[in-house]
């Protein structure tokens, strides 16, 4: 483990003492749409992100990240709440503090980059330096751009035009320039969108490494549950313009709070239907396909709730062959996947899916199954 990974890991801690790079506590901001009705992009929203931290806001488009990201560098301006940067409060709506996006000490990378077609790459990475006030001397600007290089390990590309570089070389200046001006904190609003799925995951691992190496703070916007997974420490899922769930990946993965959160990140197999129980260790719903055994939820008798569990967790076992959680099943599809086969298999009209080696072929009768631990009961609604 390096030094740097070590403080990350350290930072990770509960209870941690250190001053957040960024705090939003309270954030609200609708907008009025053409037809009059109002948007509440933004939902009172509160996060910290800390120093070093890669902070994934995640959601499906129109759940207000974007906004959130411009809010936090001043692009936007929100209708309450407060943004404080390093611990200076830099927007307060009520006491009317609204310092301008170059006052915050950040940087955005947006969309494919945006670098200028029409500049090296020192020059693309220089532009903020010389565009600072006050503005450094050229000898600084020159060993500045020339150390920023450097950092992102491609010294020999200063000459050349964002056309003449591969997407890893753009994404290598776009950092860069993101941090040569010291900024300890960079905003990513979907920098991948537009590149295809293969370089895609090659730009990812890339940005991975030079974010834990550079450590500055990210915050970094995607619908990409992929990408969310791959780079964040945490990850917040937004739907209608608030915070759903904040936590690690693994976390957000295993242990969803809610229906929504767990159908946006990872595919799962869902039963609906009616607590009638608990026991010491599980709860009991009523559905379609019989009694459903689940993780002891903190749920009323009588609610309406959903059994939630994951296709990699789900099982085929011979008849009899578990005692609780059994639905006779047909197998309806195979598809080979490469690394791994997903099973679709009914009981009636309840479908389930399940991935890994199963064995079993299109038409064939089974018994699907799953541990009681591996089933999360959460409320049908929300
Ligand atoms: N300038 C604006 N005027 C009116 N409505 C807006 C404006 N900007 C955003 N909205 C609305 O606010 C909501 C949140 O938009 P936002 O762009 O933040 O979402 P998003 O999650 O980033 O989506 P996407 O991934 O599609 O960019 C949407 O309903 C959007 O239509």
């Amino acid at each position: 483990m390096t030094l740097m990974s070590q403080d990350l890991a350290a930072r990770r801690e509960p209870g941690d003492e250190q001053e957040p790079v960024v705090r939003v506590s309270g954030l609200v901001k609708a907008f009025r749409r053409a037809d009059g009705s109002i948007a509440r992009a933004v939902d009172d929203v509160s996060l910290e992100v800390r120093p070093g931290e890669f902070l994934v806001l995640l959601g499906p488009s129109g759940c207000g990240k974007t906004t959130l990201l411009r809010i936090i560098a001043g692009l936007e301006r929100a209708d309450a709440g407060s943004v404080t940067l390093r611990g200076e409060e830099v927007f307060a709506a009520q006491r009317g503090v609204d310092l301008p996006p170059e006052r915050r000490r950040l940087s955005m990378i947006f969309q494919s980059y945006a670098l200028w077609p029409h500049m090296t790459a020192f020059d693309n990475i220089a532009y903020p330096l010389r565009n600072a006030r006050p503005k450094p001397g050229r000898a600084d600007v020159d060993r500045r751009v020339r150390a920023a290089l450097e950092m992102v390990g491609t010294p020999e590309l200063g000459r050349q035009y964002p056309n003449q570089m591969s997407g890893g070389q753009q994404q290598r200046i776009a950092l860069a320039r993101a941090i040569v001006g010291g900024d300890d904190l960079v905003l990513f609003d979907e920098p991948l969108s537009n590149v295809d799925a293969k370089v895609r995951e090659q730009l990812r691992l890339e940005l991975l490494s030079l974010q834990r190496e550079l450590g500055f703070a990210a915050v970094y916007v995607t619908h990409d549950q992929t990408e969310a997974m791959e780079l964040a420490h945490r990850i917040a899922v937004m739907g209608h313009g608030r915070v759903r769930q904040l936590a690690d990946p693994a976390t957000i993965y295993r242990r969803p709070v809610s229906r929504y959160v767990a159908n946006f990140v990872g595919t799962s197999n869902e039963l609906t239907g009616t607590v009638v129980r608990h026991e010491e260790r599980t709860t009991v719903l009523r559905t379609v396909v019989g009694e459903v055994a689940g993780a002891r939820a903190d749920l009323a008798v009588g609610a309406e709730a959903v059994a939630v569990f994951r296709p990699e967790r789900t099982r085929l076992v011979a008849a009899g062959g578990a005692e609780e959680n059994a639905w006779p099943s047909e197998v309806t599809a195979v598809l080979f996947l490469g690394a791994h086969t997903e099973t679709v298999a009914k009981a009636g009209e309840q479908s389930f899916r399940l991935l890994g080696d199963h064995d079993a072929a299109e038409g064939t009768r089974v018994t699907v199954t799953v541990r009681a631990e591996d089933v999360l009961i959460l409320p049908a609604e929300g």
